[in-house]
């Protein structure tokens, strides 16, 4: 599968002034970071075409990390449905939700929650893990430990954004520490309502902070 786009943390980022940002959040965000059309075209066609290169010789389940990921996955299985409709090969895919807290606020917590653990449905299935973003890589250590119990046949990771950071835990390396929103990516839940994916200010987060 693609290994996706490498994005350099603030040289690529753009003047907030030259997008379309809700009134109430202008002053909370430092700059957009990702455009969201840009976020549009990546997670497009290609990108369903690669899943069901990779893992469309048996039925897909398409595991839904929540909340963060739901705009990024919607969008992913609408390019899957127009694919399967429109090409000779079709996989049927099936979808299945876990939902995983471990942030408060900019930082991670203790403990790792996983709510809604009734995934017998994986058994034998191909399952693709669609996350919306990995930092640390704990949550989704935590989550691959814990289907493994479910015996699916195959799992994949897709996650919007993988972060180059200090913190990583080993899962993917890199760096930077800046704490990102939008396309449904929330600081203490706020954020999710906004379409670019862009750098939160210092001040917002003392501003949200719970
Ligand atoms: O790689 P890590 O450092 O573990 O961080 C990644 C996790 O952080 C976010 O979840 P959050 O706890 O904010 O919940 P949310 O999905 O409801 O926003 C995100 O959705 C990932 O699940
Ligand atoms: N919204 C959001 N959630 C995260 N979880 C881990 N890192 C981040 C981040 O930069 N933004």
């Amino acid at each position: 599968m693609a290994c996706g786009l490498q994005i350099k943390d603030e040289e690529s980022s753009y003047n907030k002034n030259l997008f379309c940002i809700p009134k109430h959040y202008e002053e909370d965000l430092e700059r957009v970071f990702i455009p969201h059309g840009l976020v549009l075209d990546r997670n497009g066609e290609c990108l369903a075409r690669d899943i069901i290169q990779d893992m469309g010789s048996h039925h897909i389940v398409a595991l839904r990390v929540l909340k963060g990921g739901y705009k990024f996955f919607a969008d992913l299985l609408d390019h899957i449905k127009v694919l399967n409709q429109n090409s000779d090969k079709s996989v049927p895919i099936t979808v299945d939700f876990v939902r995983i807290k471990s942030y408060c606020s900019d930082s991670p917590t203790e403990k790792i929650n996983i709510i809604g653990e009734e995934l017998s449905t994986l058994n034998g299935k191909n399952v693709l893990v669609v996350e919306d973003i990995i930092e640390t890589g704990r949550t989704m250590r935590a989550l691959l430990s814990k289907l493994k119990d479910y015996k699916p046949k195959m799992v994949k990771v897709l996650s919007l954004l993988i972060k180059r950071t200090h913190q990583s835990s080993g899962y993917k390396p890199g760096y930077t520490d800046k704490f990102v929103v939008g396309y449904a990516l929330d600081y203490n839940e706020y954020f999710r309502d906004l379409n670019h994916i862009c750098i939160l200010k210092e001040k917002a987060k003392e501003k949200y902070k719970i």
